[in-house]
């Protein structure tokens, strides 16, 4: 690995922009990667849960990315997921990411045919990891979604051995005693990426430095004051931040979740995301208004 850099602040989980017809709409992606270094983001997570990578082609997933790092233009990280169910799928995307100028991958577990060991796990992820072998690689551990829940401390350490390029793991779970156990591990040697933007503040707490989330879209500074709050030990504030991010995420579970939901909300403030691809619903013009009418009872358009 050449010039790696942990990475730091907030990463958003970039939504994939959809057009009418539900094919992915490129062209937005220039705005929204505006609008991500205009709000502080120090990268984007490009085709993870919150941009529907498992429901997008491998074409699909390419042309994504490409637009991604083009549009950052360096102006922040542009992390490639390249998990898929295929181990092959899964090369030739790290592969492209790291030929295209990505600056990190990641993956999950695959969650048809599932890993029942830690073994199998560092089995089907070292190839992938070769593959970009100069680029840091990530474990995306979400067991709510893969359904594989094996110990991540006990990944790292193992993993390794075999993985000369992994540098930690995407931690969206909240088992903060494991999250906890994977930062001392070694004085610190992997990076946590706290993947869970309604307990931002407890991850911090255990010592991550890094966030990536689907709310840090549509609410920078709320997630930004927090972690300016816990770097000078301002708790109170850190606290009430955290809580208006809770008012937010309670909203979005209401409208189907992080995906379904925040989409809508990029659309509310101006991201032409369009629907998310089926089978996830698309909102009709009843949930539209009904979800603003819940964001305007919590002065979300309020200028902050
Ligand atoms: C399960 C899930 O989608 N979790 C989200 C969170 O940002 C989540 O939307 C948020 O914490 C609200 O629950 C992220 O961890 C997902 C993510 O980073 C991704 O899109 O890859």
């Amino acid at each position: 690995m050449k010039n790696y850099q942990r990475l730091k602040g907030l990463i958003a989980a970039s939504f994939t922009p959809m057009d009418a017809e539900g094919k992915v709409n490129l062209p937005v992606i220039g705005k929204y990667a505006d609008l991500m270094a205009k709000s502080g983001m120090t990268g984007v997570f490009v085709c993870g849960t919150t941009g529907e990578s498992l429901s997008l082609t491998v074409e699909e997933r390419k042309n994504i990315l490409e637009q991604w790092v083009k549009s950052a233009d360096g102006r922040f990280k542009v992390i490639a997921h390249v998990g898929s169910d295929s181990l092959f799928e899964s090369m030739d995307l790290a592969k492209h990411a790291y030929e295209s100028g990505a600056d990190a991958i990641a993956a999950m577990a695959p969650c048809f045919f599932k890993p029942a060991t830690v073994k199998e796990l560092i089995a089907f992820f070292a190839p992938i990891a070769k593959s970009a072998e100069e680029l840091p690689f990530y474990y995306y551990n979400m067991p709510s979604m893969t359904g594989v829940s094996l110990p991540v401390a006990e990944f790292l350490v193992e993993g390794k051995k075999s993985i000369p390029n992994l540098a930690g793991t995407k931690f969206t779970h909240n088992n903060l005693m494991e999250m906890g156990e994977c930062l001392a591990l070694n004085n610190g040697e992997f990076e946590v990426l706290h993947g869970y933007d309604e307990i931002l503040i407890s991850g911090l707490v255990f010592g991550a430095e890094a966030g990536v989330g689907s709310t840090y879209n549509y609410l920078s500074d709320v997630y930004l004051g927090i972690m300016k709050a816990m770097e000078s030990g301002d708790l109170e504030t850190a606290r009430k931040l955290q809580m208006r991010s809770i008012e937010v995420v309670k909203i979005i579970i209401k409208y189907g979740g992080g995906v379904r939901g925040g989409k809508a909300i990029m659309n509310l403030i101006g991201i032409d995301c369009g629907s998310c691809r089926l089978p996830i619903a698309p909102f009709s013009d009843e949930e539209y208004k009904s979800l603003k009418e819940d964001l305007m009872k919590i002065n979300f358009f309020d200028k902050k």
